[in-house]
Parts: structure tokens; sequence; C-alpha cells
């Protein structure tokens, strides 16, 4: 007698093919002027991680983008505030469209861009691709969380800095994926604080690795890396509480020496070491400046969660009641408390930092 019942995909509702990374980047291709936006931001950024430009690299822009028009709005003020601060800081815009969920939410432009649950993936992947263009047309370079393994392929082009999440930085997937990954990439410690999470990524991704993903045809590859070599730490505190602290970026300095990895450090100022309260991160901010102004080389970064205005608000009902400029995922600092606090970080760095070297200066200074 023949059991016919099925064994396969019995937990899968349905499937839908989706446009090519090809086809995308073809009806939404990089301009010459967004090309030469990502190249030397990219390079701006190794010279920073290889001690060759002392600026302080800051990620700040919204938890996640909901709204392209704000989105761009608050990308232009961004961008006449990273050329006013250009001497001390190099800024990107956080332009995050794929939230990793403690346990279910909305998880970010891409997967549901109408915030209903329609999740019109292909649309928020040409969404997504189009502001990012939009944004580097202004000179501004962006960063994300790589989250979905797929994505890549469809916007990492136009990506300066990459993170791979305190959920996912021990998944091998994700170290894969950051082997390959062209941009710099930062891994944060766990939810918990642990820390060997992002020291053990940093070994993963810095070698070669074979696995699996799909190519710009949209078929089934194997993909062979060559090892991502501009990994760094990103501190972003823990259940245990905040690890910004002088006590902690020592023990990460050791944890990185042990490691045999560069002593670079990013710390996020929001998250636990904010304690998910947004008006704690200028105060991180400020600690951490006094730590380099104290003479610490270590900490290279530093990641902001800022928007047009302050807090966060539930999404309900249609995305035309929402608030404007008011992150939908966890509360950030607002435009003018950003500007302030980035300001007076310049300030107090400017005389501390010396800036970008001359090719010549960075030579004599080996
Ligand atoms: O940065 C965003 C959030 O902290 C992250 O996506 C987790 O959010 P959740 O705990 O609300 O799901
Ligand atoms: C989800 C984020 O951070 P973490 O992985 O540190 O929770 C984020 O930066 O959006």
């Amino acid at each position: 007698m023949s059991d016919s019942s099925p064994v396969h995909n019995i937990n899968v509702a349905s499937q839908e093919v989706l446009i090519t990374p090809e086809k995308l980047k073809a009806a939404l291709p990089l301009s010459d002027a967004g090309r030469s936006v990502v190249t030397s931001s990219r390079e701006a950024i190794w010279d920073i991680l290889d001690g060759r430009d002392q600026r302080l690299f800051i990620v700040v822009g919204p938890c996640s983008i909901h709204d392209p028009l704000a989105a761009m709005d608050y990308a232009r003020r961004l961008k006449a505030l990273a050329e006013e601060l250009s001497d001390t800081l190099y800024i990107v815009m956080r332009v995050y469209f794929e939230k990793p969920r403690t346990t279910v939410g909305w998880k970010g432009l891409i997967n549901d861009p109408h915030m209903d649950d329609s999740f019109k993936i292909e649309e928020g992947l040409h969404i997504g691709r189009r502001l990012l263009l939009e944004i580097l047309e202004l000179g501004l370079p962006t960063s994300t969380e790589a989250l979905d393994p797929i994505s890549p392929q469809y916007l990492q082009d136009l990506i300066t800095w990459s993170a791979i999440g305190a959920r996912t930085a021990e998944s091998q997937t994700h170290r894969e994926m950051a082997s390959g990954l062209s941009s710099p990439v930062g891994f944060k410690n766990g939810t918990d604080g642990n820390l060997d999470v992002a020291t053990n990524a940093l070994k993963s991704a810095a070698r070669p690795h074979r696995f699996l993903g799909i190519n710009r045809q949209g078929q089934v590859s194997v993909f062979t890396t060559r090892g991502n070599r501009y990994g760094h730490v990103v501190l972003r505190g823990g259940s245990n509480g905040p690890n910004y602290d002088s006590v902690n970026i020592k023990l990460c300095e050791d944890a990185l020496s042990a490691a045999g990895c560069p002593s670079n450090i990013m710390v996020d100022c929001s998250h636990a070491n904010s304690n998910k309260q947004p008006e704690l991160q200028p105060l991180v901010v400020e600690d951490v400046v006094n730590q380099i102004k104290e003479g610490n080389r270590s900490i290279v970064g530093l990641m902001l969660e800022s928007n047009i205005n302050a807090g966060s608000q539930a999404i309900s009902g249609l995305p035309d009641t929402l608030k404007y400029g008011v992150s939908v995922t966890d509360a950030c600092i607002s435009w003018e408390e950003t500007a302030r606090c980035l300001r007076d970080a310049a300030d107090k760095l400017k005389d501390v930092l010396p800036g970008r070297r001359s090719p010549d200066e960075a030579r004599k200074a080996g």
C-alpha cells in the first residue's frame, strides 16, 4: 500500500518568483557620481580602520526607514552637517531597511513597505534601492544592517558600511555573507553582552568561505569568498548593562588582541548602551569622547539612532496617519539633539584627532 502524504513544503503556504538582482540594477542603475561616493567613502573607512585617517566615523540616522520622503529630508540635513564637521568626523547615514525582531513585529521597509502586512517585497526592494541612489546623489554615504543573506545582491553595491546585528553575529550564514561583502562590516556583541560572539565573527568573516547564494541572474550558486579584512567590533551593551565605559573598552581591546584582531572598536550609543532611552545617547557620546581626549585610540567609530523628531510611535492603521519623521521602531533622538551632540563631539576632538593625513604624512607615520 502506498502512502501519498506530502512530505515536502508542508509549512510553506506560497512561493513567488522575485525580480533578479540584474533586472533591479538595470531599472535603477548606479550613476558615476554615486559610484564615486561609494568607492571614496569605503576607502575613507578602510583608512580609519587602518589608522591612516584619524577621524572618528559616525553611523547616524533612523532606527529604521519607513518614509522615503522623510529619509531624504533627514539625508539633506545630515549631508550639510557631515560637510561642516568633516575635519574631525566622517559621517555615514544609517539607512536600515531590514529589522531583526526579538520575537515578531514589522521587519522593515523591504519586507513590508506599506506596513500593512501586504509584504510587497519586490516593491520594497525598488523603494529601498531608489532611496539609496538618491542619498548617494547628495554625496552622502550609506550604511545598513545585512540581515537577509539574499538582499545584498540587490543593494550592497550602494552601501559603504554594514552591520551584522546582535541577534545574528553568531550565525554562520551571516559570517559567511560578511566574508564576501565589499563594505567594511561591524559585528555587534550579543544581546546578552557576550563579546566572544563578535570576536569569533571577526575571525570567521576574515577567512574565505564557500556557501550557497544567488547570482545576478537569480540562479542558486556556490559562492567562494576572499574574506573581509575590514571587520570590527561594535559594542552595543547587553542584558547585563552598558559596555562603553573605559573598563569594558579595555576588556574589548584585550579580547581583540587575544584574537589577533586589530584594535578597532565602534560604540553603539543606542540599544543596551542607553537602555533604549534615547535621551541617554548624548551622554554615551560624551563619555566616549572624553575617553578619546584622555588618549584612547581604539575607539574608531560611533553609532547613533536619530530621526527628524524625537521618540517613537506604534504602527497602527494607515501609514499616512503616522507622525512625520518619528521612528516606528526604537525611539530616536531628534535632529536638533543630533546636530548639537555631533557638533559638541567634533569641537572637543578637533585638537585631539589629527584628521585625515596626506599620503606623505601617512607614509612618514608608518
Ligand atoms: O534596533 C532595533 C531593535 O532594537 C531590534 O530590531 C529589536 O527590536 P524588538 O526587540 O522590538 O523586536
Ligand atoms: C537591531 C539593531 O541593533 P542590535 O543588533 O544591536 O540590536 C540596530 O542597530 O538596528
